[in-house]
């Protein structure tokens, strides 16, 4: 696997600093690998198998069925419509539904990396109210990978890949074996 050096965080559209704090960011030195994860076809045939993930799966009516749109490197593009249940304040999406929806995103940066991944910590700055009804426009990205550990960040946009950002986010995924879902199933 070859390796290219980690990019700079994402900047500050607000002047507030970034979501990173020093735990979701890169030692230095960490690098970011080339992808070696599925292509869309492949992640298509995953998805097919796998309904029942609140964040992207079809079974659950009142799940988030976050729809994966693009794959560029480790950056995942990704959109869902926030509806009635997913409400908090009247008629504006709950702030736990959004960090669902990032941990959802990031969680699918992570995956592409080719290893099992799962969400150590998760950072939320919420930028702006969503209305019920908006669609929000998600996209990851990580920022480095160091050991077991993978740091990503992404955001989620309104009404548009390129609308205003209600919500920003940084993460710490931690590699996992297979035997932690089998043993998380088992109690
Ligand atoms: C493209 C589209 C694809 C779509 C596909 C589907 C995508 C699906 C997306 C779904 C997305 C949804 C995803 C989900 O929702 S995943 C579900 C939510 N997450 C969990 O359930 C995880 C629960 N936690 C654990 O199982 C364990 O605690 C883990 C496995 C995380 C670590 O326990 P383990 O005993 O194995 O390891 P360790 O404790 O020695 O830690 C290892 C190292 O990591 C460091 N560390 C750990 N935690 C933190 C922390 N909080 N801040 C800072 N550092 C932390 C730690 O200090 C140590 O560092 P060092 O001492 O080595 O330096």
């Amino acid at each position: 696997m070859t390796a290219r050096s980690t990019g700079s965080p994402s900047g500050s559209p607000s002047g507030r600093p970034g979501p990173a704090s020093s735990r979701t960011t890169p030692p230095p030195g960490a690098t970011v690998p080339e992808p070696s994860g599925p292509d869309r076809r492949d992640l298509d045939l995953k998805l097919a198998d796998y309904d029942g993930c609140f964040g992207c799966g079809d079974q659950s009516s009142d799940g988030l069925r976050v729809k994966q749109t693009g794959i560029t490197g480790t950056e995942v593009t990704g959109e869902f419509t926030v509806l009635e249940a997913h409400q908090g304040a009247p008629g504006l999406a709950h702030g736990g539904v959004l960090a669902t929806a990032m941990d959802e995103s990031l969680g699918s940066s992570a995956w592409v990396l080719g290893k099992r991944y799962v969400t150590g910590r998760l950072e939320t700055d919420f930028m702006a109210p969503v209305p019920v009804g908006s669609t929000v426009y998600l996209r990851s990205w990580c920022t480095g990978v160091d050991g077991r550990k993978a740091y990503l960040q992404g955001e989620g946009r309104i009404g548009g890949p390129d609308g205003p950002i209600a919500v920003r986010a940084a993460a710490l995924f931690i590699e996992v074996p297979e035997e932690h879902f089998s043993r998380e199933r088992e109690g």
